[in-house]
């Protein structure tokens, strides 16, 4: 791997060095600094590399290409931007972590993170947080390491810290140092966006072939931006496999419309996002979408009920209108039932499914976004779609004595859908149970388990058990990121009572006690039936 010394650089013609040449000649020094550094050698990166410790690629031009309505809708590359040479500061405070998860959810395709320390204030700790903030989501946008790329090892570096994309700046680098860098990031399966500034850059960028080209409208060198370079160069890339990025002085939609107009296909945005007010209509207003639109659901309320020990009575549970049937797995719980009666249970009601789907409704009509939404929404979703087709589903509910495996075990034996989980299980349980999971949490939880209740990976629904005089407890809950399953314990609910509780905590579900719960071998259908009815009627309009 060739080094490259300061002698690479370009010299500053007559005068000073300009900006460029002095970020240059600094991240030269940085480089070799951290190639000195035990356990950041160009050795350690290697060896890193080949134990696949980075975290998995996107491929960006798909995800860009995807977000792209041309003439409508660019694909936004977002920045996280704390300073620059030309503003000095223009956010220090600003978190990397919760500017992205901003970004993401607001719409942006690709977070631009800066990683320069000196002039820009970033890191690349700040470009690994901001990728682990928006690992956990459906359709996250890519990382890119926004950078003065001189050396491979900063391509290295890149990839190790969860970068799907990195910058080459044409005007920095030798033609033939642009090729190897280049090729070097296609080695890691990372497509570069390949920065220009002139037509004699932009010849250079096409040769290589770069796909994701994008157009500096300030000057490096002296700070000008001129908003036309853009326009100037777009016809260079018409009828080619490029997608075209606008890059710099973008202050809102009309900068963006004009872009559009001339086939440009992305936006590079960095000060006018950080100094925004409010961050996510900002971003809606680059890309032209209606503002003020929240979370779109089915506006459903589901029903659990838990206690279930014969076929009869789950098909009972089930005529009567709920979505989950709950069955205790653990010793010594009231109404406890053998893995043998839970799998007859399951038979029972795989056979009775067709009944209460509707499986002639197309998949798109279910569901509801496939835009940035956050991991446990989109979970919601997934699940509340599953349910339209196939209802209801059986839950096994576990106590804190049962071990991984047996729970497994007990998941292929009696074909349960969902696990519920103690408040005591480990967190890593999910991630090995082959279903969706619940978490049960008491209304008493302390900030430790309310802040683990919305850690994507660890559940994919919440129980809340709460007394009926503690609501309070359910409506904190309620406005966290997790859909809720609502059981109020030791009163019995009345429809009245029921409509009131779901209006206010609009959970994902309601888990029906006293009055529904099975007690001593029967069912009251009826009963169920207008629990059921009042749950529906107040869930109306609920975000889930
Ligand atoms: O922004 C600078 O002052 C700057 C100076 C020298 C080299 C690079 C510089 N900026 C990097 C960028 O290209 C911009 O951060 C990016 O295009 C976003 O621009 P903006 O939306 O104008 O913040």
């Amino acid at each position: 791997m060739a080094t490259p010394t300061a002698a690479s650089a370009p010299t500053a013609g007559k005068g000073l060095p300009t900006i460029l040449e002095k970020i240059q000649a600094q991240r030269l020094v940085d480089i070799a600094q951290s190639k000195r550094t035990p356990g950041t050698t160009p050795t350690d990166l290697t060896t890193l590399l080949s134990l696949n410790l980075a975290p998995p690629l996107i491929p960006v031009l798909s995800r860009m290409r995807s977000s792209i309505t041309p003439g409508k809708t660019p694909a936004l590359m977002a920045e996280i931007k704390r300073a620059s040479p030309s503003k000095g500061d223009i956010a220090l405070d600003a978190n990397a972590a919760s500017q992205a998860l901003t970004y993401a959810l607001g719409g942006a395709s690709v977070i631009s993170v800066l990683t320069e320390p000196t002039w820009f204030k970033g890191s690349l700790l700040d470009m690994r947080l901001a990728r682990q903030a928006i690992d956990g989501l459906p359709n996250r946008p890519a990382i890119l390491r926004k950078e003065f790329i001189l050396d491979e090892y900063q391509i290295q570096e890149a990839r190790l810290h969860g970068a799907d994309t990195i910058l080459l700046i044409v005007a920095m680098l030798s033609p033939a140092r642009l090729s190897a860098l280049y090729h070097f990031s296609l080695s890691l399966g990372m497509e570069p966006l390949v920065e220009v500034n002139n037509a004699t850059e932009m010849s250079l960028a096409l040769s290589l072939p770069a796909k994701l080209i994008g157009v500096n409208n300030r000057n490096l060198h002296d700070f000008n931006v001129d908003m036309g370079t853009t326009t100037r160069l777009a016809d260079m890339v018409k009828g080619k496999d490029v997608t075209l990025c606008a890059l710099s002085g973008i202050m809102g939609r009309g900068d963006v419309e004009k872009y559009l107009e001339e086939g440009v296909g992305a936006v590079l945005v960095g000060e006018s996002l950080m100094r925004a007010k409010d961050t996510t209509a900002f971003i809606r207003e680059l890309l032209g979408l209606e503002q003020g639109l929240g979370r779109t659901g089915l506006g459903l309320c589901r029903v659990k009920v838990d206690g279930v020990v014969t076929p009869e009575q789950a098909v009972k549970v089930a005529e009567a209108g709920a979505e989950l049937v709950g069955v205790h797995l653990s010793f010594g719980k009231k109404n406890r039932v053998s893995v043998k009666q839970a799998s007859a249970i399951s038979l029972a009601l795989r056979k009775v499914r067709s009944r209460f789907s509707d499986t002639s409704r197309p998949p798109s009509a279910t569901t509801v976004s496939l835009g940035n939404e956050s991991w446990f929404q989109a979970q919601a979703r997934r699940l509340s779609a599953s349910l339209t087709i196939c209802s209801p589903l059986l839950v096994g509910i576990f106590d804190g004595d049962t071990t991984l495996e047996e729970i497994i075990r007990t998941v292929h034996l009696a074909q349960l859908d969902i696990v519920q989980l103690p408040p005591s299980a480990p967190l890593h349980y999910s991630s090995h149970i082959p279903v969706y999971t619940i978490r049960t949490l008491q209304g008493t939880s302390n900030t430790l388990s309310l802040s683990l209740a919305q850690t994507p990976g660890y559940h994919h629904l919440v129980l809340l058990e709460c007394e009926a005089e503690n609501s309070d407890a359910a409506k904190s809950v309620s406005e966290l990121d997790v859909p809720l399953i609502l059981s109020i314990v030791g009163e019995t609910l009345t429809a009245d009572k029921v409509q009131e509780v779901v209006e206010v905590v609009r959970p994902w579900a309601v888990c029906a006690s006293g009055n529904v719960e099975i007690d001593g071998g029967s069912v009251d259908g009826e009963l169920v039936g207008s629990f059921v009815q009042a749950v529906k009627a107040a869930g109306e309009g609920s975000p889930w």
